[in-house]
């Protein structure tokens, strides 16, 4: 029995993240997907709230046939201790999926095994790109699942973008 993490901040969750999950859903038994700096919303950088993440993920994800825990991580102030919350508040696991160095950093040092998955058209497949299309009013929604353009609709999240993107 094999059961995997992959953390990110999913801001949005879009079609390079979809790829790995199809990718790691093939040698896990059981996933779990941390949904980084869960606290922050309405910033340029983090517009969406960790429900609407929630949200995003598990309309995306409704076809894995794989048992899939969505857990919502705020950050600490130490990263030292950063570990020891996220192993708090998930299940256990053996494998951690990131390609952040800092994150390969912080779970290698506390010997659990790191794995990068390949990026996938990655000059496209970017949150800070998918962003950046949206406050300039071009085409945002070929870069994600349907399910996840369904929800950034449904939460307004392009006049959400745009009006941050104003005051910022
Ligand atoms: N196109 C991609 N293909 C494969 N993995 C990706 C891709 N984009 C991001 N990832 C990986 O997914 C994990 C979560 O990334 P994250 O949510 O920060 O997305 P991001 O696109 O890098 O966002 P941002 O541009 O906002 O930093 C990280 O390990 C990251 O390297
Ligand atoms: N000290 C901490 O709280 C700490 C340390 C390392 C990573 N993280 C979080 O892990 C997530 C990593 O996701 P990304 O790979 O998308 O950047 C981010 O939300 C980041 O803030 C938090």
């Amino acid at each position: 029995m094999k059961r995997g993490l992959y953390v990110g901040r999913f801001q949005p969750y879009h079609n390079g993240h979809n790829a790995v999950i199809d990718s790691i859903a093939n040698e896990v038994d059981e996933l779990i997907i941390g949904i980084g700096s869960a606290e922050i919303s309405h910033d340029l950088r983090h517009p969406f709230t960790a429900g609407e993440r929630v949200l995003m993920i598990s309309r995306a994800l409704k076809n894995i046939d794989i048992p899939i825990y969505i857990i919502p991580l705020e950050d600490v102030k130490r990263n030292a201790l950063w570990v020891s919350h996220v192993k708090s508040m998930t299940p256990p696991f053996d494998t951690v999926y990131t390609s952040n160095p800092l994150v390969i950093q912080l779970f290698r040092e506390a010997g659990i095994t790191v794995t990068s998955p390949p990026m996938y058209q990655r000059e496209m497949l970017s949150g800070t790109s998918i962003r950046a299309r949206m406050i300039a009013g071009e085409n945002w929604d070929e870069c994600v699942p349907p399910e996840v353009a369904d929800v950034i609709r449904e939460i307004h999240g392009i006049d959400r973008i745009r009006q941050i993107a104003k005051t910022d």
